[in-house]
């Protein structure tokens, strides 16, 4: 019998290549598994567009594959001294009140250790928490995943090219999660995601600027409805009509001051024409290509007057969830016509005066001034000079408005001016309701030239246009003028009277307004007094038909 070779010796030479082939076989088992695990999870990081989408490929392929059960993908700040979270496993799964959390951290130091660690090496990088608490310091994310039952720790850096984008963190519960067989799957994948990193971002930036120029397109559109409603309003208000020598006088004031950029202030009573006078000044001065542009300082809280007037930029008090132009930007090259100037509050009548003097404005919230060439046109049914003795309107600002008055005469000064008035407000309301009017009997003309007109040429415009309405034939033979209601009741009392809530609403509302020198708003304004908004003040007075012309007439009776 032949003596055998020793056992060991034949294994070793006749297994060697087996076993090389199964290493083999395996080898290329798992390049192939690699190989195609990288194609599947470059597809889906390829498709992702959102933040959402890449949460999901981590989550559902990546963090699993590796043994992970929590991960962080932190990104680094442009100045390369922080980091801060991008996506992360899911909320709930961390305790958020946790000061440590990485989560809700935002801005921890790049050299805390592991981050730069991680940017420093080829691979990735595998830390043992038992480890890494034995060091002396430590970034404070790390005892809070330890406390979190974290036993191993799994970097890889991300880059896009040769630029670094941040830092992938996996996290295991046991020792021994993560295999290094792995780790070249993992730098692989980590390469991946810093191109999706770059879509993702780049995605996001279009849809800011998307977002962005919807917001201007949705305040474009704002701005064209309001200057499409000042067009109309502006035509319908072209004609001024008046022969007298006081409306004489005004039209020649008009034509001398039409040509410059002088400020003008309009004054007069509710209802005389101020508005009209400052188109008819706009649309025969060099500025006429552009539209005129209104305020009404009375119509709304101080509060927001300031924002419309100067405009205001994005977040620069609660609510200004947008960039907003104001009038006076909105006006360049223009006319801005600030009604009801008289109501302005004191803190922001120094802020005109400024804009007025240095031809500059600031919007609220803003760093940098803006130059607009721009011509003021105010108006008040206030006396002003009143005012400032009061100390109620600054002394500057009345003097820099002041500087070519126009006084607009009650109607009641100019009674010679009604038939005409009355004639063009028939033609306008007769064809405007489809009727054929010729005009008004002479007894109907009587009675409109007896009567005071406290609201002026308003008030007969809509005497004529209730009229028109009421009217049957072709002349106007009856008019209704206001006349005191009141019902007397004949029997237990026979001094009481009845009147109707309205009534009485309007006499307190005017009692209330004369006590308060016929302010609407601000501190010392018959709104707060009465616990209702400026606004709600305005329309009710609008409603009950209280002019100014009652609170100052109501004041001269006492
Ligand atoms: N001379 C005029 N010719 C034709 N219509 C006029 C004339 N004056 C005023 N009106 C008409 O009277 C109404 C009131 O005019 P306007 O609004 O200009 O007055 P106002 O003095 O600015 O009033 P308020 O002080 O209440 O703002 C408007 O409908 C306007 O068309």
């Amino acid at each position: 019998m032949s003596k055998k070779a020793p056992a060991k010796e034949i294994t070793a030479t006749e297994k060697k290549p087996n076993e090389n082939r199964t290493i083999l076989a395996k080898l290329l088992n798992q390049k192939e598994n690699e190989q195609s695990i990288l194609l599947c999870v470059a597809a889906r990081i390829a498709a992702a567009r959102t933040r959402a989408d890449l949460w999901n490929v981590i989550n559902e392929d990546i963090l699993g594959l590796f043994g992970g059960v929590y991960y962080t993908l932190c990104l680094l700040h442009e100045d390369r001294r922080f980091h801060s979270p991008f996506i992360h496993s899911k909320d709930e799964q961390f305790d958020v009140d946790n000061p440590g959390n990485p989560i809700i951290r935002n801005d921890h130091p790049v050299e805390d250790g592991i981050f730069d660690y991680a940017l420093k090496s080829s691979g990735p990088v595998q830390f043992q928490m038992e480890t890494l608490l034995k060091q002396p310091s430590l970034p404070v994310y790390i005892p809070y995943w330890a406390k979190m039952g974290i036993q191993e720790m799994l970097v890889v850096k991300i880059t896009n090219g040769d630029e670094d984008r941040g830092v992938l963190y996996l996290y295991a519960n046991k020792t021994g999660a993560f295999s290094q067989g792995q780790f070249g799957l993992l730098s692989g994948i980590a390469d991946l995601i810093g191109t999706g990193i770059c879509n993702i971002l780049a995605n996001e930036k279009i849809e800011e600027q998307i977002a962005e120029i919807n917001r201007y397109k949705q305040q474009l559109e704002e701005e064209k409805a309001y200057l499409i409603a000042e067009q109309r309003a502006a035509e319908g208000f072209a004609e001024l009509i008046g022969t007298s020598p006081e409306m004489q006088k005004v039209f020649s004031l008009i034509s001398k001051v039409a040509d410059s950029s002088t400020t003008v202030l309009l004054l007069g009573e509710t209802g005389t024409g101020k508005e009209l006078v400052a188109r008819a000044i706009h649309e025969a001065s060099p500025r006429n290509g552009n539209l005129m542009i209104k305020v009404n300082c009375a119509a709304m809280p101080a509060s927001l007057i300031e924002s419309e007037l100067f405009g205001h930029e994005k977040g620069s008090f609660t609510g200004a969830s947008e960039r907003r132009i104001g009038k006076f930007e909105l006006a360049h090259n223009s006319t801005l016509f600030l009604d009801e100037i008289g109501e302005l509050p004191l803190e922001l009548q120094a802020k005109i005066l400024r804009a007025l003097q240095e031809k500059e404005i600031e919007r609220i919230g803003g760093k940098t001034t803006i130059k607009v060439d721009v011509r003021v046109i105010a108006a008040t049914n206030r006396n002003l000079e009143k005012e400032v003795t009061q100390q109620r309107f600054r002394s500057d600002l009345y003097y820099r408005l002041n500087v070519f008055p126009i006084t607009l005469p009650p109607l009641r000064k100019r009674k010679q001016d009604i038939p005409s008035l009355a004639a063009h407000f028939i033609e306008r309301f007769a064809r405007s309701n489809g009727k054929t009017i010729h005009g008004l009997s002479r007894k109907a003309m009587d009675k409109l030239e007896a009567y005071a007109w406290p609201g002026n040429i308003r008030e007969l415009e809509h005497m004529i246009e209730r009229t028109i309405l009421l009217t049957n034939g072709h002349i106007i033979r009856n008019i209704q003028l206001p006349e005191k209601s009141s019902i007397t009741l004949t029997g237990h009392n026979s001094e009481f009277q009845v009147r109707s809530l309205e009534e009485v609403e309007r006499e307190y509302i005017l009692t209330v307004l004369k006590h308060y020198n016929g302010r609407i708003s601000g501190p010392h304004g018959a709104a707060l007094k009465l616990q209702i908004p400026p606004t709600t003040l305005i329309s009710r007075m609008q409603k009950l038909g209280i002019q100014k012309e009652h609170i100052v007439r109501s004041s001269a009776e006492d």
